[in-house]
C-alpha cells in the first residue's frame, strides 16, 4: 500500500490501519493502528529508536517506504516543526516565515502569526540574531501562517533549556486553543506530555503499548497531584521504575 492523501471525515484528521515500516530486516513500525480526532492534542512518547520519528514522518508523508494493510491518510494541510528551527540564514525572519507564499495578504497573516509568537519587531531580524527559543516561535509561525489542519512536532522544544520550554508550553497550548489543528507531539518528556496533551500515546516494540486519555482541564501545572498518576502509568510503561527514577 502506498500511502496518500484522501478526503477524511471532518471529524478524524489521521487514520492509519496497519502501518508498517522495516530498515533491512529490522520492523519499527509493527502494524500500528491509530486514530487522531479532528483538533485533538496527542503527544507520542517512546524510548529512543522506538520509532516515533518514523511514524511522524509517516504521516507527514515524507516516508515513500511505509507500508501497511489498510491505510494512511492525513490531511492536505500539513506543518511540520523539527528540534532545529531549520530557519534559513540567508532569509529575514519574516520572509522564512513566508516561504514560498506571496502577496499582501500572506506578509499581513506572517506578521500576525510573529507577532502571535511574541516575534512583533523582529521581523527583519536575521535567524542568527535570535536565541533558540526565538527561533522555535519563528518556526512555530511559519507553520501557523499556512494553516494547518495537523501540527506534526518532533521534539520541538529538546533543544531548549527548562524555563524557556515551559514558555514554550504556555504558547504552544494558547495557539492549539485559538487555531485548534490536531497536533502529533513527539517527545521524550513526560512531564511536557501530561501538562500539554489530551492524549498520550506510548510507542513500544513497533505498537501502541498505551494510549491514555489525560482528562485534567488547561492549563495545567506540574504540581497537580493527579498529573502523578498519569505521570507513574506513563512511566511505567516506558518500563521506569522507581530504581531507575
Ligand atoms: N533511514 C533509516 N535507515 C535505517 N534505519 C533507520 C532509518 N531511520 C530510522 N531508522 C531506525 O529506525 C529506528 C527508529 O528510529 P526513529 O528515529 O523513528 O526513533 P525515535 O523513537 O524517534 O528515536 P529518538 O527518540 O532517539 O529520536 C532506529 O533504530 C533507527 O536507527
Amino acid at each position: 500500500m502506498a500511502p496518500h492523501t484522501e478526503q477524511l471525515t471532518r471529524s478524524t484528521a489521521v487514520r492509519l490501519r496497519g502501518l508498517t515500516r522495516s530498515f533491512e530486516d529490522r520492523t519499527v513500525l509493527d502494524g500500528i493502528d491509530l486514530d487522531i480526532p479532528a483538533g485533538q492534542f496527542v503527544a507520542l512518547l517512546g524510548h529512543s529508536g522506538s520509532g516515533k520519528s518514523t511514524l511522524l514522518r509517516a504521516v507527514a508523508h515524507l516516508d515513500h517506504e511505509v507500508v501497511g494493510s489498510g491505510q494512511l491518510t492525513a490531511p492536505e494541510r500539513v506543518s511540520v516543526v523539527f528540534q532545529d528551527s531549520r530557519l534559513l540564514p540567508w532569509r529575514r525572519v519574516l520572509d522564512n516565515v513566508l516561504l514560498g507564499l506571496d502577496g499582501k495578504e500572506a506578509e499581513r497573516k506572517g506578521r500576525e502569526a510573529l507577532a502571535e509568537v511574541g516575534l512583533k519587531g523582529r521581523e527583519r531580524a536575521w535567524p542568527n540574531e535570535l536565541s533558540g527559543g526565538e527561533a522555535q516561535r519563528a518556526a512555530l509561525a511559519r507553520s501557523l501562517v499556512r494553516e494547518p489542519e495537523l501540527l506534526l512536532a518532533d521534539e520541538p522544544f529538546g533543544a531548549l533549556d527548562a524555563l524557556t520550554r515551559i514558555k514554550m508550553h504556555t504558547l504552544l497550548r494558547e495557539l492549539w486553543e485559538r487555531h485548534r489543528p490536531s497536533v502529533l507531539l513527539v517527545t521524550h518528556d513526560v512531564d511536557e506530555a501530561i501538562v500539554l496533551a489530551d492524549r498520550v500515546l506510548v510507542l513500544d516494540h513497533g505498537r501502541i503499548g498505551l494510549d491514555l486519555t489525560i482528562d485534567r482541564p488547561h492549563p495545567r501545572s506540574y504540581r497537580d497531584p493527579l498529573l502523578g498518576e498519569y505521570r507513574e502509568r506513563l512511566l511505567s510503561a516506558l518500563g521506569v521504575t522507581e530504581d531507575h527514577k
